[in-house]
């Protein structure tokens, strides 16, 4: 049983308690967490377990059924989304696109590529870049508002290893450069095992948290992800207990 927590004040971001009913159907049910300034905290769960609602929830999009999200004053959100079709045909430049809605100094533009990794894209077109230039760019268009905490929904599906590991880089690199919190949603749990710093294993309800190493062996996460587990886990291991006796 969960027990009820008052709100953590040292915390950027509080959900409490939180459900989502989409008809009849509880697709969350009674969320908690924390997220603290410069944490990395990682949601898994199987497919339909409910992490793109939460993450809608978290910035906005989707309005609880009860619960609270709490954001403390003057933090901002920077979102990058699972997936953005764009009609190929429209003759877009990504400097066009990132001063959708809104245009930006031009500084600032060629500023949230380099730090996204994409600053030799500014004159590119939008429809012929590859899948990890384009979500570098909506990675930049994300982080033009300065952040405060970074939530990324699976910004690496359909990335090769190479473009899923390089991104993630970028992910590191930006949460130093601009000391946010990220909160981001994973499939590729040899990441979440080496960036998080909390771990989220959704399935409608948090089945279980903490830190990775923790949660991938817990029961409730092995019952979800099964063999893939005991594989990811016994790297983790190996590659920290090489780490620890180098250091
Ligand atoms: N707007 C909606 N209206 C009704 N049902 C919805 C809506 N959005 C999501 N759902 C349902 O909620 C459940 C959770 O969906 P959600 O996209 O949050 O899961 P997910 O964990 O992100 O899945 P995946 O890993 O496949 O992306 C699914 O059963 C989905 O069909």
């Amino acid at each position: 049983m969960r027990l009820a927590q008052p709100p953590d004040s040292d915390a950027i971001l509080n959900v409490r308690h939180l459900n989502v009913r989409f008809g009849g159907q509880h697709i969350l049910e009674n969320i908690s967490l924390d997220l603290y300034r410069e944490q990395v905290v990682t949601l898994i769960g199987p497919n339909g377990s409910g992490k793109s609602t939460l993450v809608k929830t978290l910035i906005g999009a989707v309005r609880p059924t009860s619960g609270q999200v709490t954001i403390a004053p003057q933090q901002r959100i920077g979102y990058v989304p699972q997936r953005l079709h764009l009609d190929p045909t429209l003759p877009m430049t990504v400097k066009r696109f990132i001063n959708l809605p809104r245009r930006n100094p031009n500084r600032n533009v060629q500023k949230a590529l380099e730090d996204a990794g994409a600053g030799a894209l500014i004159n590119a077109a939008m429809s012929e870049l590859s899948g990890g230039q384009f979500q570098r760019v909506l990675l930049a268009r994300a982080l033009l508002t300065r952040p405060d905490i970074l939530i990324l929904d699976e910004a690496t599906q359909g990335l090769d290893h190479r473009g899923t590991a390089e991104f993630y880089q970028h992910i590191e690199t930006v949460r130093r450069t601009y000391g946010c919190a990220v909160l981001m949603v994973s499939h590729d749990l040899h990441v979440v095992m080496r960036t998080a710093d909390h771990v989220l294993c959704l399935n409608r309800v948090i089945c279980c948290e903490g830190k990775p190493e923790q949660v991938a062996s817990s029961p409730d996460y092995q019952a979800l992800f099964g063999d893939q587990t005991a594989q990811t886990l016994a790297l983790y291991r190996h590659h920290h207990q090489e780490a620890a006796n180098v250091g």
